[in-house]
């Protein structure tokens, strides 16, 4: 990524945030369930025994289709919070630059990353918490939620803002540290894989779609665990945890152990590389279009 403009950053953010969710959202969908399945006790078999399972159980119940339940939440909430993530990245790299040319450190680029992540935060709370709750609904005859606008109507009726923002703090516990690492390692890659004497502008698409890719992985491998605890808190019913993402982790470790934390590494991984580079595609394109259009 070059020279940030604000309204560049914006436009070409939300396009990217378009283009991870169409790629990515089945992947999620297996996620999520993975993730908030119902523990099993000694003799019993799981709803899932693993991504594949899970997948095929899901396109037998509900058609190809189920893989894509809940996407209408992400497409809207994801749209504008890549716009915001993209714009929290640029802004960051200005406030620490003293010349808009000044090559930024690593670190630099890690903080950068790290204010996107509290940017983001006001929307992706609430996306997170509506599209976990619709994705974990299998069963049509036992539908609570009609979709996204009713389900943020009901959460609304029954415990107010609150309810709406419930997993605030886990949010931020996952996406302050995770975004830094999310963007630090695009710029890291971008500089790595731009041949000797070129411009990183002149980047491929594969090796664009490589870069983005990674950074999605390395992005989760920071995210999980406290996503693990964030899903599950978003879709207990209200009372569960009254002291939050606390009481969520003291539970996970007495009754599942320490490698919860990372139940749904697979799907979220086999999700992180194409949807991650299916996003910096989109912002680098765009990015492109925008300058031919409205040059600096
Ligand atoms: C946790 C998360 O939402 O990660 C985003 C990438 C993805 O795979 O969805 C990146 N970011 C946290 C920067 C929004």
């Amino acid at each position: 990524m070059g020279k940030s403009n604000p309204y560049k950053d914006f436009v070409s953010g939300g396009v990217g945030g378009v283009c991870l969710v169409v790629a990515g959202h089945p992947l999620d969908t297996i996620k999520v369930r993975l993730q908030t399945m119902p523990p099993i006790k000694p003799g019993e078999t799981p709803l899932y025994k693993g991504t594949f399972d899970c997948a095929m159980q899901t396109i037998r119940k509900e058609g190809f289709f189920g893989l894509y339940k809940g996407m209408s939440a992400p497409v809207a909430g994801v749209t504008p919070m890549f716009a915001v993530c993209f714009l929290g990245f640029g802004v960051g790299k200005k406030l620490q630059q003293k010349s808009p040319d000044q090559d930024l450190t690593y670190l630099q680029f890690f903080k950068a990353g790290m204010l996107a992540g509290v940017f983001t935060t006001a929307i992706m709370t609430p996306g997170e918490r509506i599209k976990c709750l619709l994705q974990i609904q299998a069963d049509s005859k036992v539908k609570k939620y009609a979709g996204p606008i009713d389900c943020a109507k009901q959460l609304y009726r029954e415990g107010g803002i609150r309810s709406i923002y419930r997993g605030t703090a886990a949010t931020l516990l996952r996406d302050v540290p995770a975004s830094g690492m999310y963007f630090m390692t695009y710029e890291w890659l971008q500089h790595v894989l731009t041949p000797k004497g070129h411009d990183r502008n002149e980047l491929s698409v594969s090796r664009t779609l490589t870069a983005g890719g990674f950074a999605g992985m390395f992005n989760w491998l920071v995210a999980i665990p406290p996503d693990v605890l964030k899903s599950r808190l978003q879709t207990a019913p209200a009372g569960t945890y009254p002291n939050g993402i606390r009481d969520v982790f003291r539970e996970l470790l007495r009754n599942e152990g320490i490698f919860a934390l990372y139940k749904g590494v697979i799907p979220v991984m086999l999700r992180a590389f194409p949807a991650n580079a299916a996003c910096f595609l989109g912002y680098e394109v765009t990015m492109k279009g925008l300058d031919w259009l409205f040059p600096e």
